[in-house]
């Protein structure tokens, strides 16, 4: 089949069908670069969109592909970040291949699509500041909120303006949990050396949910020299938290006044306005429209937490997309009718995390990791099935806090718990048990 005969638009209408959660108003900036050997190479504007789609769209490309042409066809996501004159293949390991990024970078979480508002102005601008001039400005940039506001949104931003911005700088990008999971393992396997040069030599360090280092004596000890050796060669340090430093439990006196060295940005519940511009903007991102009326009526109706916000428009875009419905306010009113009945969930992956470790005695540490012992991967499993029925929790975000899992991983993790638990009585138990302990948690 010749590369003209390939009917490319059609393939990504099949494909946003096939997989409304994951599809993308950039999916129009998406290219039909060649057709050989069986295999559709797809060029992608950015390595993050290459990424992203290898991680999570294969799936739904593929069957889309093989829908329209009816030939067996398999797609290839490709990306020409150095402007050379033959694409680069997308290598799953990197971001750019000029940069040392070792944490896969978000292709929606960028400055551009971040609404400004009073909430949240210091902290973008700080954000925005820090990433045209590493370790000169604020140093450290410290910034909290409540869940779901932001606060990773902006750490994504970051790295990716640092990305296009600069060459061959060596970033780290990981949530705190797994700064003190690689320093137990590092402990474990004699390996501390490495693990000090890993992250003390670096141009910019970027920790997530830094309250984890609460009460963990051994690893605020190392984070302290860690902090002590970037600092002290300008390289620039950005951390995130659910509570500025002076709340978070235990900390250590010495890192609690190096927290606040730099500057402290709050990033508070949005206004009505923000709310509402925000729900534009991921609607374009998206590429879904959404009139005025039903902008506004989930504006009015969802006020903490973006990420509600997000569910909703997924919702939304995925039966317009799946029934070719038309999105109209009484379609809104259906959705956030049945969130108000909903009982409102209390429950974070933290909650659940806890429950699996005390039910089945593992460690934290080894859910998040990479063992393939029955013993581990089936509480793991069941830890990914258990924070997407109990908390608001997308399939991503699961997958980041379970150890940097990709979506495709998470989803299938669910599915085989829910397949298996319909036949296997033990684990229809476990889940039973376990879904008690999670309510009695809730209170
Ligand atoms: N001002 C904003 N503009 C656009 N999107 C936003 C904004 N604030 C939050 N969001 C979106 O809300 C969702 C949740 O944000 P994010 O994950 O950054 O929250 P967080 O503060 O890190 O939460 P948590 O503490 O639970 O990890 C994301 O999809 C993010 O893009």
């Amino acid at each position: 089949m010749p590369q003209n005969a390939v009917d490319f638009s059609s393939i990504i209408d099949a494909a946003r069908k096939a997989d409304p959660a994951n599809a993308r108003g950039w999916y129009e900036q998406l290219e039909l670069v060649s057709f050989e050997g069986g295999t559709l190479k797809v060029m992608c504007p950015t390595t993050a969109i290459a990424n992203f789609l290898s991680s999570n769209c294969t799936h739904a490309f593929t069957a889309a592909a093989q829908t329209v042409t009816g030939h067996l066809l398999g797609v290839e996501f490709v990306c020409d970040d150095f402007e050379e004159d033959s694409p680069q293949q997308y290598q799953p390991q990197q971001n750019t291949a000029n940069h040392d990024i070792p944490y896969t970078l978000h292709p929606d979480l960028t400055f551009d699509n971040f609404v400004v508002g009073q909430s949240n102005r210091l902290a973008h601008a700080s954000c925005v500041a820090i990433s045209n001039s590493l370790g000169v400005t604020y140093n450290p940039l410290f910034i909290h909120s409540n869940a779901g506001l932001g606060k990773t949104h902006l750490l994504h931003a970051i790295c990716t303006n640092v990305a296009s911005n600069t060459q061959n700088l060596k970033i780290r990008f990981l949530t705190c949990e797994a700064f003190v999971s690689k320093f137990v393992e590092a402990i474990e396997n004699g390996d501390l050396l490495k693990f000090q040069e890993t992250f003390r030599n670096v141009d910019m360090l970027i920790l997530d949910d830094v309250q984890f280092l609460s009460d963990r004596e051994s690893s605020q000890d190392e984070f302290f020299h860690t902090f002590n050796a970037l600092h002290s060669q300008r390289k620039q340090i950005v951390l995130s938290a659910d509570r500025p430093p002076s709340e978070i439990p235990s900390l250590d006196e010495r890192l609690l006044s190096r927290f606040k060295w730099g500057l402290v940005a709050r990033i508070d519940k949005p206004s009505y306005e923000t709310r509402l511009a925000i729900v534009k903007k991921k609607a374009r991102v998206r590429g879904i429209e959404i009139p005025e009326d039903v902008a506004s009526a989930i504006a009015s109706k969802i006020t903490s937490n973006i990420r509600e916000i997000e569910g909703a428009i997924t919702t939304l875009g995925a039966i317009a997309y799946t029934d070719n419905a038309e999105i109209d306010i009484s379609l809104c009113n259906d959705i956030l009718g049945c969130k108000e009945v909903e009982p409102q969930s209390v429950l974070s992956f933290a909650d659940v995390i806890e429950a699996v470790v005390k039910y089945f005695k593992v460690k934290q540490s080894d859910l998040k990791g990479k063992s393939r012992q029955k013993s581990i991967v089936r509480p793991r499993q069941i830890t990914m099935y258990l924070a997407r029925h109990k908390t608001k929790m997308s399939l991503e975000e699961i997958g980041y806090k379970i150890g940097g899992r990709d979506h495709s991983t998470v989803m299938h993790s669910i599915d085989k718990i829910a397949k298996l638990s319909r036949e296997d009585k033990l684990l229809k138990q476990q889940i039973k048990d376990l879904d008690n302990l999670l309510d009695v948690a809730k209170g």
